[in-house]
């Protein structure tokens, strides 16, 4: 497959230093090759010194973030960062493109995440097509984009928040920047900045599939008409099966623990799988009651933990029983597609949300932080995929709330009903990516655009 000059198209994928922004990255780069494009897969020093299980199919360069032993010094304020990074980061990033030049890989493309719309600059300089890719999801997205455009304020004054296409959003429902603004607009301000050029994107592409929230997706194609959704950019094994051998995302960023041979002597559907991602640390007072609920809910519990969580575990809690495992890090996908697992008890990550929706599994949603409330709402409300335990005032969900909703779960009407609903968007997702599906569609129409077709 080759431009009409005869050579491969190549593009720069530029991924921001997170596991859950390289993830879905890597996966997209993945459906590009099959589509017979060159990948540069590009992160910082740092972030990348940090990766391990590169996939060999890509080549692999790094760009400065002005930090490369590291973001040391708890007081380096994230406009700062931002700032050093947006400088550091374009210089950096054009040197990539000038070395691919001169190793006789021109680049056609910048692929960047939106948490870096500098980058749309540096392919604006040497005249290729900038193409934007969204990490987190459409809703989310539109929330900022309205906050960029004027029609939304933080902090937030109205009760009730109303934007084109999106179900009523209260206050527990909004990204979580809005509700922190006041101490910390830096966040918020960074999550608009995404929308501060996308217009002049060539294109704009998406973590998402049209099936899951056409609305919104109709309304945003009429405003950026090169929109396009790709997703679910999650392992094709575990979707459409179209890829060969693609099992992993490729990069880890920490060790996963061995959990197989435990789940494979538990009943179907019997495990409930519980994760707050790659980031958030949670406040100890929520790991216990985490920890209390999961043991007294007399349920088999799979527990993700870090490394740098696990001192918050109650002292009398055991981390290996018959009921009970807790790991550091798994595979997280093996996981949710073992059979043994029937509910996730999730943070609501934009990832983890899609492997839920992909993988079939309802959730218990408990939002911390970022765009997680945003995407619990659509879990629980439209997408009828999960039920959202109360939390109280401190903003602490009690042992009680996770036990009850756990035995709504998987005992009650209700709980049947959301696993009905969990299969049926299963074959959604599987359907968009397959052959003749609408990301796949749209995978196809970016690349053969590229090629010049
Ligand atoms: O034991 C584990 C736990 C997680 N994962 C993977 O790690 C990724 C986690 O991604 P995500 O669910 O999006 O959570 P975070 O790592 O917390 O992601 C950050 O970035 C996302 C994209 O911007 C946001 O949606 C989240 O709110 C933000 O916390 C997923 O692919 C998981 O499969 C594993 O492989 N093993």
């Amino acid at each position: 497959m080759e431009k009409e000059n005869g050579k491969a198209v190549h593009c720069v994928v530029l991924a921001y230093p997170a596991q859950g922004h390289i993830n879905p990255m890597i996966q997209f780069s993945k459906r590009l090759q099959h589509e017979g494009v060159k990948v540069t897969l590009v992160t910082t020093l740092f972030y990348g010194k940090s990766l391990e299980n590169f996939p060999p199919s890509m080549s692999f360069e790094t760009i400065s973030d002005g930090f490369d032993n590291g973001r040391h010094g708890e007081g380096l304020k994230l406009s700062v960062y931002n700032e050093v990074f947006a400088q550091r980061g374009s210089q950096t990033l054009s040197e990539v493109v000038e070395k691919c030049a001169i190793s006789g890989y021109p680049v056609d493309c910048i692929i960047y995440d939106s948490f870096m719309p500098w980058a749309l600059d540096v392919a604006k300089k040497f005249g290729i097509v900038g193409a934007c890719y969204l990490t987190q999801n459409m809703p989310v997205n539109s929330v900022y984009y309205h906050v960029h455009i004027g029609k939304l304020r933080a902090p937030l004054t109205e009760d009730e928040i109303l934007i084109p296409m999106l179900p009523k959003l209260q206050h527990r429902d909004m990204p979580s920047f809005f509700l922190s603004y006041q101490e910390d607009p830096a966040f918020l301000e960074m999550l608009v900045e995404q929308f501060s050029n996308i217009h002049e994107a060539d294109w704009v592409l998406c973590n998402a599939f049209y099936e899951m929230e056409k609305e919104v997706i109709d309304w945003t194609t009429k405003i950026w008409p090169k929109f396009r959704t790709i997703g679910p950019s999650i392992p094709s094994m575990f979707l459409d099966k179209g890829l060969k051998d693609d099992e992993e995302y490729g990069v880890t960023q920490f060790k996963s623990e061995e959990c197989m041979d435990w789940l494979d002597k538990k009943a179907k559907g019997s495990v409930l799988y519980v994760s707050f991602g790659s980031l958030v640390p949670l406040e100890e007072e929520q790991i216990r009651e985490v920890a209390y609920g999961l043991r007294d809910s007399g349920r088999n519990f799979l527990w993700v933990v870090r490394a740098s969580e696990e001192a918050k575990l109650p002292k009398d809690f055991a981390k290996n029983s018959e009921k009970g495992l807790v790991v550091t890090w798994c595979s997280q996908l093996k996981v949710l597609s073992h059979e043994a697992v029937g509910c996730f008890v999730t943070h609501c990550g934009w990832n983890s949300t899609l492997e839920a929706l992909s993988l079939g599994v309802p959730v218990i949603a408990v939002p911390q932080w970022s765009d997680q409330a945003t995407n619990a709402k659509y879990l629980v409300d439209v997408w009828k995929v999960g039920i959202r335990p109360v939390v109280d005032e401190k903003k602490i969900m009690r042992k009680e709330a996770l036990e009850d909703c756990i035995k709504e779960l998987m005992e009650s009407d209700k709980g049947r009903e959301i696993r009905i609903n969990a299969l049926k968007l299963k074959n959604l997702a599987i359907e968009a990516v397959s052959e003749g599906g609408s990301s796949n569609k749209n995978i196809i129409e970016f690349v053969n655009a590229l090629k010049g077709y």
